[in-house]
């Protein structure tokens, strides 16, 4: 007996997919990893005459070796999606980067999150314990380092760094804006560095496939990988960031806080908004490990706020059913329901991000404005908590860490074995190397098609907002 696909679609004549015969699969595809043109000779990897560790007939990666993206097929598809392939990540038996000649240079870009200051350490660890690369060099408050002055490029060595891994933040400090890419290409060049690891989010990732592009037009010899970071998970193919969980981690205490404060005044909501500019990840998850939540809004989800149907009649339900309610909201939902004026509309960061209106405080005060329409003389209270920066200016916990080092040593054997433009990072739990410019663009939002989604909806049992009255257009304040 076979099964039918969900849309009555089959491999077999009669829609099923034979069972205990061979399948064919579609034909697989390598998204592979660029070289650098001008390789050194192949060069033994030094781990191999290392005095202490003897590498197992297992440890190095074979050259056919490649991970899926996908982990899930649909076998009874007539029409299958083709398979794509990525190289495994890892070390390899021979190198075409002599260590001694090489010079590296580690930055952070972007937002903090836990775990950079982890990742920066074994990034030095690691070229120089398992490579003897000697000349590691630390560049200062991001992107801009590159062409600022000399004491903006910090030697490192395993004494420097040792507590690293220790400390929330980045010891290296990182900014948003400053990319000139002319500027950078020169100082990259100037300090005739031959790699370069650049630690940064989605905007970062964007700059590293320039700097790549602009290496190759220069025909300049020198590789670079982007390690992706972000506490708000937004970067896509790879199964997650760094610095993610310690941050829904953290979120717990927020929540925690906001359900006493809750539980304790006569009907009391206890709102916390956590970070998300983009997608609702981190409110998502700390909302399904919490349990606590009864609404969890993210920026994947439209929300109205009155009329039946809305998130104000919910809550007055749930408080007449259990005196009190959580809500959790990720800082992009309900942008489009903040009135702003002209200027706010365009106002942007230092690196192009458009700046968000803050929908906690936004949300409190309409909150309490409906309430006393709707319920005056009825005693309510919201109290409102922003752990905004609390979340990710903490060291990595465990799981992050371990992710950390993987990544950084993912990193420099790609980088060793004379790969450039790539990202490492897990599919499906395998680290892989993947295109810079295919991350570069690869976004990650909430699907709010899949289980993740629905398992949310059965834990707050929160509505869908889908019977939408009025709200058709967004909010906005006349110029001035
Ligand atoms: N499209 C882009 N092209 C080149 N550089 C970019 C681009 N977007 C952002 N950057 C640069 O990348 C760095 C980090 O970007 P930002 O958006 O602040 O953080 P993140 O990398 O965490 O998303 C900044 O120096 C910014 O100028
Ligand atoms: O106040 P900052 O430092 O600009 O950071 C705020 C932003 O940083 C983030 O935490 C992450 O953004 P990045 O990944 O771009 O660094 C967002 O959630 C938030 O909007
Ligand atoms: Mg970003």
């Amino acid at each position: 007996m076979g099964h039918t696909g969900p849309n009555g679609e089959g491999g077999g004549a009669d829609g099923t997919v034979p069972t205990n015969t061979t399948v064919n699969l579609p034909p697989l595809t390598l998204r592979d990893v660029p070289l650098l043109t001008a390789a050194a000779p192949v060069v033994p990897n030094p781990i191999s005459r290392h005095p202490y560790f003897h590498p197992s007939a297992t440890f190095y990666i074979s050259p056919g070796d490649v991970s899926l993206r996908h982990a899930f097929f649909d076998l009874a598809s007539a029409t299958p999606a083709p398979l794509v392939a990525y190289r495994r990540a890892g070390p390899r038996r021979e190198l075409a980067v002599d260590p001694a000649l090489a010079r590296a240079a580690v930055v952070t870009c972007g937002g903090l999150c836990p775990g950079l200051n982890t990742v920066l350490r074994e990034l030095v660890v690691g070229l120089q314990e398992l490579y003897g690369v000697r000349d590691v060099f630390g560049v200062a408050a991001g992107y801009r380092g590159f062409y600022g002055a000399d004491a903006d490029h910090i030697r490192l060595d395993l004494a420097t760094v040792d507590d690293w891994h220790k400390k929330g933040g980045t010891v290296l400090k990182t900014t948003r804006g400053g990319f000139d890419l002319d500027k950078i290409v020169a100082g990259i060049a100037a300090r005739e560095y031959t790699q370069v690891y650049v630690i940064g989010g989605d905007g970062t990732m964007r700059g590293a496939v320039a700097i790549f592009e602009e290496f190759k037009r220069r025909g300049l010899n020198i590789s670079i990988t982007g390690i992706p970071k972000t506490v708000d998970n937004d970067i896509g193919i790879i199964d997650r960031s760094f610095g993610f969980q310690t941050a829904v981690e953290i979120a717990q205490q927020a929540i925690d806080a906001a359900r006493v404060e809750a539980v304790s005044a006569v009907n009391g909501i206890g709102l916390v908004k956590l970070m998300g500019r983009s997608t609702g990840h981190i409110a998502l998850h700390a909302t399904l490990s919490s349990r606590d939540v009864d609404c969890c809004l993210i920026p994947e989800v439209n929300f109205y706020l009155e009329e039946k149907g809305g998130l104000f009649e919910f809550l007055y339900e749930r408080i007449k059913q259990k005196g009190h309610a959580v809500v959790v909201v990720a800082e992009g939902a309900g942008q489009e329901l903040i009135p702003r004026t002209d200027h706010q509309k365009r106002e942007q960061d230092e690196s192009g991000n458009i700046v968000f209106l803050d929908v906690g405080p936004w949300l409190k005060y309409e909150l309490g404005e409906w309430w006393k329409r709707q319920h005056p003389g009825e005693l309510f209270t919201v109290k409102y908590i922003d752990p905004t920066y609390m979340i990710r200016a903490v060291p990595a916990n465990a799981t992050d860490s371990l992710y950390c080092t993987l990544l950084a040593h993912s990193a420099i054997h790609g980088i060793m074995a004379g790969y450039t433009g790539f990202v490492p990072g897990p599919i499906n739990g395998n680290y892989s190397y993947i295109p810079l410019e295919d991350v570069a663009v690869a976004k990650n939002p909430v699907d709010v098609n899949d289980h993740k989604w629905a398992w949310v909806r059965s834990v707050t049992n929160q509505p869908d907002f889908l019977n939408r009255p009025r709200y058709t257009e967004s909010a906005v304040l006349p110029p001035g």
